[in-house]
């Protein structure tokens, strides 16, 4: 089991920017199931979707595995087929060393690649699936839309995008009220007001969140055939985007 996340407990005379570092990856189960509503449904769902989308004999990725709960479950997904290649990849050198650790624990026919990487710098080649679970919200804005072409270029027809995110919503009365209730979540969860101000702080610049629109304005420009959300709590969608046969 992983530590209880107390990294934003104590008042901090100045909050840096929040990072994916050594202290992060100790607690980082914690902190992802007790700040993200839906998170755990999203994990449970994707083996479903990858049976669903899995090509035989096709690469599959994860962009952004942290610790590689998607990895894992996309991998379980996959075994109803064969001959699919999985590459896990993740910037943050911390997090890849303990993904590795994670995974070996588990025993599969299905080999995992792990690269420590920027997901814009991966290739993306006969693929079936490509994952992006919570990772574009931190890519630099000017930069997304590349990384969507790039995965879109890299699927085969009928291959699909599954995507989650933080998103804003337009209307600042709405967006508002789905903050507030995030914040609820956080509270229900055991998080104080000071850990939900200065994480709230840390993550100010350097996760810049989109709008569903925004979205799917980028899935219909790369190309995509179909587009949807297939969950939502509260600011957080779970979406999918499909290339045509
Ligand atoms: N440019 C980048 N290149 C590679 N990795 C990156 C980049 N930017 C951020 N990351 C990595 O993306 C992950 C985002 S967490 C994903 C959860 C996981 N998907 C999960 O299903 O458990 C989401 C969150 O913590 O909100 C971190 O591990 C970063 O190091
Ligand atoms: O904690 C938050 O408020 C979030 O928006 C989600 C999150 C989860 C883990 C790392 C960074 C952001």
């Amino acid at each position: 089991m992983s530590q209880q996340d107390t990294i934003y407990s104590k008042a901090l005379p100045s909050v840096g920017d929040f990072r994916f570092d050594e202290h992060v990856v100790e607690v980082f189960p914690d902190m992802i199931n007790r700040s993200v509503p839906g998170y755990a449904t999203i994990i449970q769902t994707l083996p479903q979707l990858a049976e669903r989308y899995s090509q035989d004999n096709t690469n599959v990725y994860d962009l952004g595995c942290s610790l590689g709960a998607a990895t894992l479950a996309l991998r379980k997904g996959c075994e109803k087929h064969q001959g699919n290649h999985i590459i896990a990849v993740d910037n943050s050198q911390p997090m890849i060393d303990r993904a590795q650790l994670h995974l070996n624990g588990f025993k599969s026919d299905i080999a995992v690649e792990f690269n420590c990487q920027d997901v814009q710098q991966t290739p993306i080649d006969n693929a079936s699936i490509v994952v992006l679970n919570f990772t574009l919200q931190f890519v630099p804005k000017e930069d997304r839309n590349a990384l969507i072409d790039k995965i879109y270029s890299g699927l085969n027809p009928g291959g699909v995008l599954l995507i989650a995110e933080k998103v804003a919503h337009p209307d600042a009365h709405i967006h508002d009220t789905l903050v507030d209730l995030h914040h609820d979540f956080k509270r229900a969860n055991g998080y104080s007001e000071l850990e939900i101000s200065q994480k709230r702080a840390a993550i100010e610049n350097v996760m810049k969140i989109d709008t569903l629109d925004t979205h799917f304005a980028r899935f219909k420009q790369a190309g995509f055939a179909h587009a949807g959300v297939w969950l939502q709590c509260f600011n957080f969608a779970a979406m999918l985007a499909v290339k045509g046969e």
